[in-house]
């Protein structure tokens, strides 16, 4: 048994005396109607064992049948992350037995996966582009959800017990694998991080996928060794299961870079294992001890055909690949203007796709963004919501808009509108119509209001008329308020000098 080590070295001591060598496996669910190999729905959520058919609980005499648009989704991630795709390929059976899995074997890809040798590349945030080559991406189905329940901690070890959803038994997958990272330094949790990221973004783009991670739709196993700096053998590899946010793949290669080079400084060596990642304490712990030629017995699954793939077929799918989202990124940024910080804001707050559709819906590009990162962020923060949340339409916007620059409200009373709109009082011209918001630039009701400023104000009067023309601001005060705030202030304007027979 090994020796472990409560204790961490400091992140950057750490990396001045050894480098860190990364991989990853991202298991991302497909979003097909149906699972891998039955007819049974693909559906989150669902009452738990209700999506069952007897193929995957693996009940004696099935027939597993492939899902072909799974098979089409495979090929499109690996076409996606510039891999090959193989002109042929099987599916092995991965023998293990686990309660989740009800055939105590996966039905997966060994030797001859769909999709294998390609790369993308990932930008770091000092910009520099960091290639991360891909290994192989294969088809596989999912295992059963086994919850633990009771047990002084919840965790496999102090569970009483354990509920098992086979709902999600033969649901697709694809595992993405890539090759061993090296290069990384300092950056391999940022790295780590901006891979899992730029995975999520394609899936979800190729709609493939949900992509949420919160529900276990892409799913990050990050292994992590680290070497001697100089050293040319790569150290003794830990494999951190099932890190499912973006935070926690950061954290967790940050945690276990530390972790190895206290363990490498005691002297004791890297044991070869799974590591269990916890989010309260952001910490790993030990698995299972895992070899690297693990005895999973691989053998041809019997009761398959082999997929075979045209190159029309795959020519096929590569046209329907969508823009790749990196791209795709900077020509928006480009076309909208914005700087690298407000687009990396935008970005961040998930408005991307609400911006281009307000757009294109007819507002120019700063109006969408002074929207959408301005008052409609500032009601979401107040909510403590997602921006997308509080269900803001593009054409709510648009709308906002053209009463602004019509004059029929002024920015102020646009605000105001937005709150009720979100409030659900309607449109916002139904909003405007019902409050009685419109800008008051009648010019008897202005005019009315004027004459009692000016009556109330007569030093400021007499500085206007002296020819200290911006002495007409203290008249707007009162004026703002007889109109609660719907004054047309040019027309105001207008109106004082008017009154006093000076040319504006
Ligand atoms: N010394 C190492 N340090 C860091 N990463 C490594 C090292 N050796 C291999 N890796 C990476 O670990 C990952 C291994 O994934 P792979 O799916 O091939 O095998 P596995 O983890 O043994 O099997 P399983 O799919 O059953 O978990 C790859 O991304 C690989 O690049
Ligand atoms: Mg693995
Ligand atoms: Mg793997």
């Amino acid at each position: 048994m090994a020796s472990y080590t409560d204790e961490l070295v400091d992140f950057d001591v750490a990396l001045e005396k050894y480098d860190p060598v990364l991989g990853f496996e991202v298991h991302v669910e497909l979003n097909t109607k149906t699972k891998m190999f039955s007819s049974a729905p693909n559906v989150f959520g669902d009452t738990p064992n209700t999506n069952v058919t007897p193929v995957c609980l693996g009940l004696p005499g099935v027939l597993p049948v492939v899902n072909k648009t799974a098979v089409e989704y495979a090929i499109m991630i690996g076409l996606a992350l510039n891999c090959k795709i193989a002109e042929t390929c099987g599916f092995a059976r991965k023998n293990y037995f686990y309660p989740d899995t009800p055939k105590n074997f996966q039905t997966s890809q060994y030797d001859d996966p769909i999709a294998y040798d390609g790369w993308i590349d990932i930008e770091l945030e000092d910009g520099e582009v960091f290639r991360v080559e891909i290994e192989r991406a294969h088809m596989e189905e999912d295992a059963g959800k086994l919850t633990h329940m009771g047990g002084a901690t919840g965790r496999i070890q102090g569970a009483d017990y354990s509920l098992v959803d086979y709902n999600r038994s033969g649901v697709p997958l694809v595992e993405i694998v890539t090759k061993t990272i090296e290069g990384a330094g300092k950056r391999a949790p940022e790295l780590a991080k901006a891979y899992v990221a730029a995975i999520r973004e394609i899936v979800k783009a190729l709609d493939v996928s949900d992509a949420k991670m919160e529900r276990g739709n892409v799913r990050c196993d990050a292994n992590v060794s680290l070497m001697p700096k100089g050293a040319e053998k790569f150290g003794t590899r830990t494999e951190t299961k099932n890190v499912n946010s973006l935070r926690a793949v950061e954290h967790a290669v940050r945690f276990e870079i530390e972790r190895h080079a206290a363990v490498l400084n005691s002297g004791a060596a890297i044991v070869q294992e799974t590591r269990h990642w916890h989010e309260d304490t952001r910490t790993t712990t030990s698995g299972r001890p895992k070899s690297d030629a693990d005895d999973y017995r691989y053998f041809p699954e019997p009761d398959l055909v082999p997929v075979v793939t045209t190159p029309e077929w795959i020519e096929e799918l590569r046209a329907r690949l969508p823009e790749p989202p990196a791209e795709r990124r900077k020509r928006l940024q480009a076309d909208w203007g914005y700087s690298d910080a407000e687009f990396r804001d935008v970005v961040n707050a998930g408005v991307t796709e609400a911006i281009e559709e307000t757009i294109a819906a007819g507002t120019s590009a700063a109006v969408a963004r002074k929207w959408w990162m301005g008052e409609i962020a500032r009601l979401a923060k107040n909510a403590d919501v997602e921006i997308l949340d509080l269900g803001v339409e593009p054409a709510t916007i648009v709308e906002l808009n053209s009463l602004i620059e019509g004059k029929k409200i002024n920015d102020k009373i646009a605000r105001q509108v937005l709150e009720f709109v979100v409030a659900g009082e309607g449109t916002p011209t139904e909003v405007v119509e019902k409050r009685s918001l419109a800008v008051v630039n009648d010019d008897s009701a202005l005019g009315a209001a004027v004459d009692a400023a000016m009556e109330a104000m007569p030093d400021v009067v007499a500085k206007v008329k002296g020819g200290k023309l911006q002495a007409i601001g203290a008249l707007m005060g009162p004026v703002m308020k007889a109109t609660r705030g719907q004054a047309d202030a040019g027309r105001v304007r207008e109106i004082v000098l008017e009154k006093l027979g000076i040319e504006g």
